[in-house]
């Protein structure tokens, strides 16, 4: 099976260069309209997707960002891994604005106003999510922010609130005390729906300030966000390319059958409509 790398760029990485044979393509989903048209290519001889999460000129809330169309277009183009790009303020003292963190878990302070599932309609899936990303694209993004040159924290825990007025001094304090490395915006729903899509999901996370807890530091704004990310877009790039150069092999994690033993309706019982409507989710098993 052909492995396609997708890649979803957060806040300042609206474009992927260095592609060849692109295309921009519109998507059609079932779940609606996806951020933005989707940007197929070739990089180092691996077929490739970008979409920008915010859209390009960042026109989207993270609450309005249209997750389930997002990860649906994926599907459909044959993504078998998504990379996101994510900036995210920093939690710990260690994690100086300009490291990278390749998050291994999740804490979900949304309000659930977004969608996070594919399921529902007459057919109920439950996936396993104790370990939300994907352990070996993870192992992958590590060792390729290292060969780029950043400094970078392997594994953390990353607190996805709802946004998108930043964290309370309160909050910040609160979450701290929940031993969490790095905070953001949008990282929750993709992992849940990716993973329902049977996608492996891995995140490189760039910090880019310290919130509002660090006393000796100014209180998160976007200009300064916006700093950080333009000088280290470049590095954010070139992990990419070495990401890519490792990945393009066989899958061999649970991602890939992770609703193998994930939907309990009775097959005989699942709606034709909501049958035809999932049929590239979950057409495989039903
Ligand atoms: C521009 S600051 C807040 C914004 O940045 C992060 O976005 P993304 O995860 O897409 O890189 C954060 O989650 C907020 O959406
Ligand atoms: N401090 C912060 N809080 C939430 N999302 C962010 N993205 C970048 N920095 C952030």
């Amino acid at each position: 099976m052909e492995q396609v790398i997708g890649v979803i760029g957060g806040s300042g990485l609206y474009e992927m260069e260095g592609l060849q044979d692109v295309r921009s393509i519109v998507v059609e989903t079932p779940f609606g309209a996806p951020s933005d048209e989707f940007v197929t290519g070739v990089l180092d001889g691996v077929p490739m997707v970008f979409l920008p999460r915010h859209g390009r000129g960042h026109r989207l809330l993270p609450t309005e960002v249209n997750y389930r169309a997002n990860i649906y277009g994926m599907k459909k183009l044959g993504v078998t891994r998504i990379i996101s790009v994510s900036a995210v303020g920093s939690m710990r003292e260690e994690i100086v604005p300009g490291h990278i963190v390749i998050p291994d878990q999740f804490i979900d302070r949304t309000n659930a106003t977004r969608s996070s599932t594919f399921f529902g309609n007459g057919v109920v899936a439950h996936i396993q999510f104790a370990d939300p990303v994907c352990a070996d694209l993870s192992a992958d993004l590590y060792a390729a922010a290292q060969e780029a040159g950043a400094t970078v924290h392997r594994g953390g825990t990353y607190i996805c609130m709802e946004g998108p007025a930043f964290s309370t001094r309160a909050e910040s304090n609160l979450y701290r005390s929940f031993g969490v490395s790095v905070i953001g915006m949008t990282n929750i729903p993709e992992a849940k729906l990716a993973r329902e899509a049977e996608i492996c999901y891995g995140v490189i996370a760039l910090a880019t300030d310290y919130d509002c807890w660090h006393e000796s530091h100014d209180d998160v704004s976007v200009d300064a966000i916006i700093a950080i990310i333009k000088q280290n877009v470049a590095m954010a790039k070139s992990i990419i390319r070495n990401a890519v150069r490792r990945i393009g092999r066989e899958r061999d994690c649970p991602c890939a059958s992770a609703l193998r033993y994930a939907i309990i309706t009775d097959k005989a019982a699942i709606p034709d409509e909501t049958r035809e409507r999932l049929d590239l989710i979950i057409g495989s098993y039903v």
